[in-house]
């Protein structure tokens, strides 16, 4: 569990960390660019030295050198890659876990932004930091110095150089204009494409079975096609404005020689000046190149980083709480409000309630009542939106997480296991204590049922089929529910999925934890899970309808049941 302290600014501070990593980027390109010399040097040194005088020798000396300058340069580029591939892991290993918290927990607080994007976001923002695109950004500072140099040639090279540097960036400008939106919004249609495609990918058998595919596919693809069409547009635009600059580039070297020739004509310019400063304007102009080929890249990184950020600013890091002794099991409820995430209207309306340690209580009511919401909000998982749900006195949402954990249990509707062997999802995932996890499996009456399974307890289960039919998974999850000793355990239509036989089980595991003092919750209308239970919960659109011993709550239902019946022979 991530303990740092809770900042707005996160992914600021995680790059602001990584300075050092880019200054030493940044001192290494000032020998790179320095390097980047030799070419032209040699040129001029050639053509005005070697082939005027016809010395071997000093040719030969002069190569050595150059050959040995390149080889210099070429041992820099690659120190500087992998600094900066260094550079990039630091910031995966700052932020990565802090972005998988914070992905899982905006999954929990709005089930409509479940998706895996901020990792590919985190990638995609490392990737572009780790890539050539980002020497442009080193490079660029060294154009004026290039320009410089081409001063020292001749005054009329500088000016040509300073009006063809102009007329690059006013390309990147317009390259940036014209496609800034195109590709934001191409992003963010690809972002949807994909979440829907995920999602869709989880309902698989369903669309199958029911030939729902074509309808479903067709949402996709229009949501594609709007991404292709915009990605499109902003391609071919950018793709003008690199070919542009390309070419342009291109013809300004050819130029400058030409204009170099002009001046060696009229004895202003040496031929080795007219090379070298075809070849220096050449290096002076590259980063802005390089800048209008990468800026596709340099938009999604951005667009990353924006989303990346919102997500991290929604969902600081929580600063670690203090931590509270071990729950007994008591449980209160004070007017307690729960509005479902996403949702506006609450679910749960002014609830009050106690439960004493060791009490068992069964949770009745139609559909929509509010039940299973009910079940998410005694453990925390959806907060109050007003009053509070205190275990042993304190409000469920000061527990540190991985703290409490350990001592609730929970069996949700729709029973999550996790891609891992059987003894791993019910240890849930933490160190598998093999005493523990046969404890809990014989607990939840599946001991022998695992045994059957071709692996037993390693056998490999994933998180969505496998190995397993519903009961079964049912039934490991109620071992889940059990591990270790928790003190409050909520269940949620745990016989949904259970023959007879597992039902039974179930019972019996009931009456252990009767025996053993533990707190339990459990939705369910059926006879068999609700006999042995202290305290029956009748939850009617979010309220309380009736609260209190089991026998009083079926008299009062049986004495309603036989009002109505009379009721209806009457009319
Ligand atoms: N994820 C959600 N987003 C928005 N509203 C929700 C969500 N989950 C539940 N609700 C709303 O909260 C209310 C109570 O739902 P809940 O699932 O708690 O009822 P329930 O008693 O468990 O029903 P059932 O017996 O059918 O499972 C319903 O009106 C439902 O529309």
């Amino acid at each position: 569990m991530q303990s740092s302290s809770t900042t707005a600014d996160d992914l600021k501070s995680a790059l602001s960390a990584s300075r050092r990593g880019f200054v030493a980027v940044g001192f290494f390109s000032l020998f790179i660019n320095l390097l980047m010399l030799t070419a032209p040097l040699y040129m001029l040194q050639v053509y005005d030295r070697v082939v005027s005088a016809r010395s071997t020798e000093t040719l030969i000396f002069l190569t050595a050198i150059m050959v040995f300058m390149f080889a210099v340069m070429g041992s820099l580029e690659w120190i500087r890659s992998r600094i900066l591939v260094r550079v990039g892991n630091q910031l995966d290993s700052y932020l990565s876990r802090r972005t998988y918290s914070a992905m899982f927990e905006m999954g929990v607080k709005n089930a409509t932004q479940r998706s895996a994007q901020p990792l590919s976001d985190l990638n995609t923002i490392r990737q572009f930091m780790t890539g050539n695109g980002l020497f442009a950004f080193f490079d660029a500072p060294w154009m004026p110095i290039y320009i410089a140099l081409l001063f020292v040639f001749h005054a009329a090279y500088g000016w040509f150089a300073i009006g063809a540097a102009i007329i690059l960036f006013t390309v990147a400008v317009f390259n940036e204009r014209s496609t800034r939106k195109q590709m934001q919004e191409a992003n963010s249609e690809n972002v949807k494409a994909q979440n829907l495609a995920n999602s869709n990918l989880r309902n698989s058998e369903v669309l199958h079975a029911m030939g729902m595919l074509p309808g479903i596919q067709q949402r996709w693809y229009e949501r594609h096609l709007s991404f292709l069409k915009k990605q499109t547009l902003a391609s071919d635009r950018a793709g003008i404005f690199s070919n542009m600059s390309k070419v342009l580039r291109m013809m300004f070297q050819s130029l400058i020689l030409g204009l170099g020739a002009y001046f060696v004509i009229h004895n202003e310019m040496s031929p080795g000046m007219m090379i070298a400063g075809s070849i220096l304007l050449g290096r002076a102009l590259a980063p802005v190149d390089l800048l209008i080929n990468t800026w596709g890249g340099f938009n999604n990184a951005r667009s990353s980083y924006k989303r990346l950020n919102e997500l991290l600013t929604q969902i600081p890091s929580s600063l670690r709480k203090m931590s509270l002794p071990t729950p007994q099991g008591n449980v209160a409820l004070e007017t307690v409000v729960v509005v479902p995430p996403g949702s506006k209207t609450p679910a749960l309306r002014g609830l009050n309630l106690e439960v004493s340690p060791g009490d068992h209580v069964g949770i009745i009511g139609p559909s929509a009542a509010g039940k299973s919401t009910l079940s998410r909000a005694l453990l925390g998982i959806w907060p109050t939106a007003n009053g509070a749900i205190r275990i042993d006195g304190a409000d469920v949402q000061h527990y540190n997480r991985d703290e409490l954990g350990p001592h609730v249990g929970y069996l949700p509707q729709d029973i999550e296991l996790f891609d891992g062997s059987v003894s791993e999802n019910i240890a849930r995932f933490g160190e598998v204590d093999s005493e523990q996890v046969v404890r809990a499996a014989k607990k939840a009456g599946v001991h022998e049922m695992i045994l059957q399974l071709p692996e037993g307890y390693d056998t490999v289960i994933g998180s969505t089929s496998g190995a397993l039919s519903g009961g079964q998974r049912q039934r490991i999850g109620l071992a889940r529910a059990l591990y270790g000793h928790p003190k409050v355990v909520v269940l949620d239509e745990p016989n949904s999925n259970l023959d007879d036989q597992g039902e039974q089980a179930l019972a019996l595991a009931l009456k252990q934890l009767h025996d053993e003092q533990v707190t339990v919750f459990v939705v369910s209308h059926r006879p068999v899970l609700l006999r042995n239970v202290d305290k029956l919960l009748m939850l009617k659109d979010g309220q309380v309808q009736m609260f209190g011993p089991r026998d009083d709550v079926m008299k009062q239902l049986a004495q309603q049941q036989q009002a109505k019946s009379v009721q209806h022979q009457g009319a």
